[in-house]
Formats: structure tokens, sequence, C-alpha cells
């Protein structure tokens, strides 16, 4: 819309707080204003419904032709709780709502080369020994403010190092990391990968359910919203494209494709980094730069979930997971995931592969049929003995590509600082921020965009009645605005770097002319 022709701000509608994205931050911190009772709000979602990343489709068809529903996005319910312990938000809406999930037992797990099944389970043990060292020194650089290293390198140090040509070590190393991460060892921080593993099983617990629930995992998200939404709520806006967010320190306005528009007192943007990072929405004024850093230093990750549907279910049905080590390329079709079992969705004959980034991109560049033969050339190799038909039904998202996601989550590379994120999390002015990627705890799971949700959304009720005057009174944790870091230095000052350190040019000088 034009500048001129788009409405103007005493045109807009108005609201108190207006809510940027109705997935689960999204409707997680209108249920913390509702709870505050703050009614006045208005959520803004570019798509048909809520649930955002939690996304489901038909897909194939059972034995009465009715299509079964299966996950895009979100798939586990990741640590659920332990008796006496906390319990994971998302598994006390799951039990309220009767989600059916089934444990997901990553040590169900087969092992394949290109000759079909070979078995290499040791070297799973072998990466679990490490990575119990290498995540009591991440606890150490954590706790004792030491710099931080890659994955790859702490991982190294702790005794695993897998060599580039052992395809087996590389597919267990891209099993036990890429798979939840998103990203290679070499490209995830040691102490926040660990951190963010670390965090969820130990608070929760180290079980992660897997959900088939045939109306979709984001009917937890639907039925949270219930609970404070009527039908047809007028304060929730779907086909609503948020293009500009204007924002200062009285108040944040919201230009909508439509050309509709939105004043409100504050905002809470939930979009998605990858949203943020792909310039999706235009701010104004522009971020400062100490937010525009946080922004493109985090990483957004594809994960991608490749499903096919066979006339029969060719592959061991006792088995939820099956690792392919590929002969020339780590990454290439690695897991598998049968889907055709008592506990998940019985004689379905569906499995789906699991890849991530560049092999999410390449995927979604080559299309389909390209991506299909790959995959069928793979299942070939695993069961050799077998007659592998085509699949009857084949499918695959394009995160990296959907407008309003930008990919699937957030990871926190090597080198990033707990002061980074918190220019990642910090409002400006009156615009607030909340999801999946602002959760330094939680980031990259469902919950931690619950958590993330209530908090913003109980920050702002609590400054607009006043109750952050007295907040260790009002038992606030945290209240006001949030903290930020205009400048965040390195370790090295310039005096440093002389001949001594082998530094031996000038850093500034520069023999072409031109
Ligand atoms: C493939 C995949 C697998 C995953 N697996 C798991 C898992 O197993 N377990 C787990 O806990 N988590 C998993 N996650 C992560 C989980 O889905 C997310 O952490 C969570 O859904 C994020 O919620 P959110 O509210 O922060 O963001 P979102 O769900 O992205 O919500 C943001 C909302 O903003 C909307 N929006 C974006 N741009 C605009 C715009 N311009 N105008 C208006 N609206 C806009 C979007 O449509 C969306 O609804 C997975 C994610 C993916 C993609």
């Amino acid at each position: 819309v034009p500048h001129s022709s788009r409405a103007q701000e005493g045109q807009c509608k108005k609201t108190t707080v207006a809510i940027l994205g109705g997935g689960i931050a999204g409707i997680s911190a209108a249920q913390a204003l509702h709870n505050a009772s703050v009614h006045d709000f208005a959520i803004l979602e570019y798509r048909d419904t809520i649930g955002g990343r939690a996304w489901h489709v038909p897909f194939g068809e059972d034995k009465d032709g009715k299509p079964y529903t299966i996950e895009m996005g979100a798939n586990w319910v990741q640590g659920l709780g332990n008796p006496g312990g906390p319990q994971n938000p998302i598994w006390t809406l799951a039990q309220k709502y009767h989600l059916k999930t089934h444990y997901s037992n990553y040590d169900n797990i087969s092992t394949y080369n290109e000759h079909g099944y070979k078995d290499y389970s040791h070297l799973l043990e072998e990466y679990d020994n490490a990575y119990d060292i290498a995540n009591m020194r991440a606890g150490e650089i954590l706790s004792q403010n030491l710099q931080d290293q890659s994955a790859q390198s702490g991982m190294a140090l702790a005794g695993w190092n897998p060599k580039k040509h052992d395809m087996e070590a590389q597919a267990v190393d891209w099993w036990k990391w890429d798979f939840e991460d998103n990203f290679t060892p070499l490209e995830s921080s040691l102490v926040f990968g660990c951190a963010g593993d670390n965090l969820t099983s130990n608070t929760f617990s180290d079980h992660d359910n897997f959900v088939t629930d045939q109306r979709g995992f984001n009917i937890l998200i639907k039925e949270m919203a219930s609970t404070f939404l009527k039908k047809n709520d007028p304060r929730l806006h779907l086909n609503t494209q948020v293009e500009e967010i204007e924002y200062s320190k009285d108040g944040v306005t919201i230009h909508n494709s439509d050309g509709s528009c939105v004043s409100a007192a504050y905002a809470i943007c939930t979009f998605s980094l990858g949203v943020l990072q792909n310039d999706a929405v235009k701010f104004t004024p522009k971020l400062p730069d100490w937010k525009q850093e946080a922004i493109q230093k985090f990483t957004m990750g594809t994960y991608t979930k490749i499903f096919m549907q066979f006339n029969e279910t060719f592959w061991p049905t006792d088995t939820q997971y099956f690792l392919y080590a590929d002969p020339t390329t780590r990454g290439w079709y690695p897991v598998f995931q049968s889907l055709s079992m008592p506990e998940f969705l019985p004689d379905s004959n569906i499995m789906f592969v699991t890849v991530t980034n560049e092999f999410s991109w390449r995927a979604e560049r080559q299309g389909d049929e390209k991506t299909k033969a790959e995959i069928m050339d793979v299942l070939r190799k695993m069961w050799p003995d077998k007659n592998i038909p085509e699949p009857t039904s084949f499918l695959f998202p394009r995160w990296s590509t959907e407008p309003w996601a930008y990919g699937s989550y957030s990871n926190w590379p090597p080198s990033t600082t707990l002061e980074m994120h918190e220019n990642l999390r910090a409002n400006n002015d009156r615009l607030w921020y909340a999801g999946e990627a602002t959760s330094p705890t939680y980031f990259g799971f469902l919950h931690g965009a619950w958590f993330e949700g209530q908090d913003a959304g109980r920050n702002i009720a609590a400054i607009m009645q006043n109750r952050c005057v007295n907040a260790k009174e009002s038992k606030l944790r945290e209240c006001g605005p949030r903290r930020h870091y205009e400048t965040l230095k390195g370790t090295s000052p310039l005096a440093d770097y002389t001949a001594v350190n082998g530094w031996t040019a000038n850093s500034f000088y520069d023999s072409n002319t031109d």
C-alpha cells in the first residue's frame, strides 16, 4: 500500500496491546494479559488459523480413504515432567486436552549404510560418553564465565572426533546433534547447545513424546485460546499480514498489507527469527544497530520432514528410527522414522525422513520428483533384498520460503553470549518481543515460546498497572523495560595486536591505491 493512500494513524483501530502473530507465543501472551485483566488486545495473524509453526496438513489415506493428519512443524512434546518436579506447560496442556502422544524412543534405532543393515551402534555409545564430558565442560564455561567454543571442538576435546571419511561416525554425529539442533556441531555453540538440551531434559524430564493426534498438535493452542477468546472473537484478526511496525516511546502503530492499521499502547512481536532476518516486515524507525546485530547473529535453521506413504510396510515394524550412513555425504537422508507402528499410526504404511539446512534447501529447490528419486535410491540401498514400491503419497514443507516463518527454529552459533541474546529479547520502546527465539533457556521449543509469551504479557500488564514500581512486593521476577547493551566488547584490546603476538601487519594500512 503506498504511503499516501494508507490509513493515517487517527483512522487506525485502537487497542491497548497489539499481539503480532497467533502462534503459541502470541496466544500465550494474550492469555497472560487476560489473566492480568487486560482484555483490550488485538491478535494479528498472517494465516487463516492460529497455531503458527505447530502446523498440520492432511496426508495420504487410511483404509477408508480418509486422509491422515501429519505435522509439518512441531511434532514432539519435549521434556514432560517428573513427579514432584515442574511440568512442561505443553505437557500440562497435552494432558488437559487428551492429546494422543507416544514415547519416542531414540534408543530404538537400527543402523544402516549403503550395503544395507550394519550394526555400528557402539558409536552411539561412544558419542554419549564424550557428550557427558563435553557437557560438564560446558557447565564450567558457563558458570566461570569462560570463552565459549563450537560444539565440534568441545566434543573433539571430550574424545569424539569423527574422521571426515568415517561416514558411520558422521551419521551418528548428525543424529546426535543436527537432528535436534538443526545445525552442525561446528555451527553451534557448545555452551548454549548443551544448555538448551539440559535445561529442558533436567527441568522437566528426558522423555519426549511424539504427537499423532489426528486433531493436530495445534489443537492445544486452539483449546488454550478458547478459554479466553469467544468464537469469532473480534480481537482475533486472521488473514492479516503485518507490513510495517511504527514504534516509539508513546505507542506502536501497525500497518497491514490490506491497508488497515492498528494503533496500540504496546505491541508484542512474536514473528520468527526468520521473518525478522528476512526483512519481511519494515520497522519505523529502523531498528537500532544493537537490535539488528542480535537478529542477524542468531541462526534460523530449516528442518524438513519428508513424508511418504507406501502400499505396504516393507521396513521392520519393531523399530522407530533407521539411521543411514551415506558413503559420501553427511546429512544425506540420514534418518527415517516409522509411523506404521501400533503406538503411532498403525498400519498406515507411513514413514518420513528428516533433512536439515543445506539438504532442506536443496530438496526445496529441486522439487518433489528428484527428491523422491534420491530417497528411493537410499531406501533400496538400506533394504537391498526388498522390492520397494514407489510411494503412493509424498509430501514435504518448504519452511525456508514460507513467508510467515522463513525457517524452522533458531539456534545459537559458537561464541554467542547471553548479552547478545538479551539484545534479541529487549524491547524497542513500546515494542516488545516474544517467541521461541527469545527464550534463552528453551529456544527452539514450543514451551520456550509459551514461557516467552507469558513473560511479555505479564510484564506489559504490570507496567500498565503500575505494579513495576513495587516489583519486589508484587513478586514479579523482573519488571519494567528489558536491559540491552549498546555495544558488546570482545576480549582483545587493540594494544594486544602486536608483533609479539604474531600480528606483524598494520591492520589499518592498505597498499592498494584504488
Ligand atoms: C519443522 C519443525 C519442527 C519442530 N519440532 C518441534 C518439536 O518437536 N517440539 C517443539 O517443542 N518444538 C518444535 N518446533 C519448534 C516450535 O514449532 C516453535 O518453537 C513454536 O511453534 C514457535 O512458536 P512462536 O509463537 O514463537 O512462533 P510461530 O509459531 O512462528 O508464531 C508466529 C506467528 O506469526 C505469524 N506471522 C509471521 N509473519 C507475520 C506477518 N508479517 N503478519 C502477521 N502475522 C505473521 C505466523 O503466521 C505465526 O502464526 C519445530 C518447528 C518446526 C518448524
